[in-house]
């Protein structure tokens, strides 16, 4: 298969915390991979790394077989990186087409005001054109930070909590949407989830953090199923094997 993103030996320590120790993981093009953790598992930060709002200590970061490494997270979205926050980036006073439409314009979009009128489309966004992105509701809000972020330049799309604050009702709604107009554009996403259901549902491979490294990797039956995660990252009490 081949990869879009291969990220070697990352370390990042944060005084005496490790968020990242030696990190190693590829992710391979057209594929949904979902990262779960604990809370302080080192997930933010391995997004943070790719997208250049960290720098690590020490390993590389290739993607489209370049080593992003040192680059702004500017000019790593530029080369088709894009990523959705946990809480919604939006112009709260504007309606959520003109959102759309300043960021088709910032993503360099030759035709933006097209670009717009598909991005709607796309994510369902049409009914809600002409209301202020400050006064949606929060699923929707959610929808219309991911329609921002992936531009006609996107490659590799990170989401941080794509559902959290997302009542339970309207989640697998929202992930539908999301999951179908990310495949629509041919990208590869990475998302970062508490809500097992929707890993469970969405993701074609999990990766679990713990004390910033990685103890699973595979897919949803097996990572979910695993007594490490269950115990460390899902909260089950496992029982531990006899020694
Ligand atoms: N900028 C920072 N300064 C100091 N410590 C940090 C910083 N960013 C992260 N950390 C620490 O690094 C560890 C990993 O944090 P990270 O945010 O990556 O975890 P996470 O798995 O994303 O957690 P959550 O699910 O709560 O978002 C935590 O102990 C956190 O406190």
């Amino acid at each position: 298969m081949n990869a879009v993103l291969t990220a070697e030996g990352l370390k990042k320590s944060f005084g005496a915390v490790t968020a990242a120790a030696n990190i190693s993981l590829a992710f391979d093009a057209n594929t949904v991979v979902s990262l779960i953790g604990a809370n302080g598992a080192g997930k933010t930060t391995f997004l943070n790394m790719v997208t250049g709002y960290l720098k690590p200590d020490s390993g590389r970061i290739m993607f489209d077989r370049r080593n992003i490494v040192g680059l702004s997270p500017r000019q790593i979205t530029k080369l088709g990186v894009s990523r959705s926050f946990q809480v919604p980036q939006l112009f709260q006073t504007l309606n959520v087409r003109d959102n759309l439409l300043i960021a088709e314009s910032i993503a360099g979009a030759k035709d933006p005001q097209a670009a717009t009128d598909a991005a709607l489309a796309r994510f369902a966004l049409e009914p809600y054109g002409h209301q202020q992105a400050g006064l949606l509701p929060e699923g929707i809000r959610k929808l219309l930070d991911v329609a921002m972020a992936l531009s006609s330049r996107s490659k590799l799309l990170l989401l941080d909590e794509p559902t959290s604050s997302v009542s339970a009702d309207e989640k697998f709604a929202i992930m539908d949407v999301v999951m179908g107009a990310a495949r629509a554009a041919g990208v590869t996403v990475i998302f970062v989830e508490h809500d097992m259901d929707i890993v469970a549902r969405f993701a074609g491979r999990v990766v679990a953090f713990y004390d910033g490294g990685i103890i699973a990797d595979g897919t949803p039956d097996t990572v979910l199923r695993a007594d490490s995660v269950r115990r460390y990252v899902i909260g089950d009490e496992v029982p531990h094997a006899a020694a």
